[in-house]
């Protein structure tokens, strides 16, 4: 369901946090697909997309939820009625940042209550109480930060590279999310340049967190959004999980169908 602006509301206030609340949420797209990533790789789900995000990533893989955000508003009961025409017990809600809505947490318990597996990916950087069943968190790295080099084709990435530093890592709200849900902490990586902020960033967050983060819930993943990028970075990463004794995860559905939509 690739979707455009949506007319009948207002547009969404796309990179400020906290910033719907109300009847329905703004979906990019839902679909149904594999679980491509993390320790639920492979089983059958069904992908709930919301638009916005308060961070620009740039190698965003949904640069139409982040650096140019596209919506159709849905109302929950729709969502639900959309979810429920595939055979899946599994969901993702995603986006975007999906915990920048305060219904995503409406959408959570609605699906709870349906008997459905919830999994959020979210970047991080917001807690919010709500029924989640795997919190699938992927908090951003230094070199995931914009700068005018490197930034999406046709963006800007100016006001963003200092917005972006400033807010990629919460510890407060990392730790309140490990602490409140069976998680996975999965780090976009390209290289070892990468691996000393991980290590440091495990050693803060440990120290802040009341619950044990063993190394068996750090997954790294390689940066790419296409097979040719991946096929770049895949082993360099998976060579750096066995040395440090993280896991690797693979993104599948880039494996099986590279960028297209609704995958
Ligand atoms: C589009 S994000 C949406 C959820 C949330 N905003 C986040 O970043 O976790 C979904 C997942 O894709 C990952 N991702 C995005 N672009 C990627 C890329 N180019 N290579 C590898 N992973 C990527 C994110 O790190 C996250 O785990
Ligand atoms: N197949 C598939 N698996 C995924 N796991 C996390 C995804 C996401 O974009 O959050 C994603 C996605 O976009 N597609
Ligand atoms: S935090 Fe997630 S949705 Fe937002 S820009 Fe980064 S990868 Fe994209
Ligand atoms: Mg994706």
């Amino acid at each position: 369901m690739p979707v455009s602006d949506s007319v009948d509301r207002p547009p969404i206030e796309s990179d400020d946090a906290h910033s719907t609340a109300g009847d329905g949420l703004p979906i990019n797209e839902l679909f149904y697909s594999l679980q491509g990533e993390g320790i639920l790789a492979g089983v059958p789900s069904v992908f709930v997309r919301t638009s916005g995000c308060n961070l620009r990533c740039w190698f965003c893989d949904s640069y139409h939820t982040s650096w140019e955000p596209t919506h159709t508003w849905r109302s929950l009961e729709e969502i639900i009625a959309d979810v429920k025409r595939y055979d899946a017990d599994h969901v993702v809600l995603t986006g975007g940042e999906p915990l920048l809505h305060q219904e995503s947490v409406t959408l959570l318990e609605a699906l709870d209550d349906r008997g459905y597996h919830t999994t959020v990916e979210t970047n991080g950087t917001i807690y919010r109480d709500a029924p989640i069943d795997l919190a699938s968190i992927s908090p951003k790295l230094a070199s995931s930060t914009p700068t005018p080099e490197r930034v999406p084709e046709g963006s800007d990435s100016s006001g963003w590279g200092d917005r972006h530093e400033r807010d990629r890592i919460d510890i407060e709200a990392l730790a309140q999310l490990v602490e409140s849900y069976p998680f996975q902490l999965k780090f976009v990586v390209a290289d070892d340049e990468d691996m000393p902020e991980i290590t440091e960033l495990l050693t803060t967050l440990r120290a802040a967190a009341s619950v044990t983060i063993p190394d068996d819930r750090i997954l790294l993943m390689p940066e790419g959004a296409t097979r040719e990028r991946l096929a770049e970075t895949r082993t360099r990463v998976a060579d750096l999980a066995l040395a440090h004794g993280f896991r690797y995860t693979p993104r599948l559905h880039v494996d099986l169908w590279n960028d297209a939509p609704e995958t």
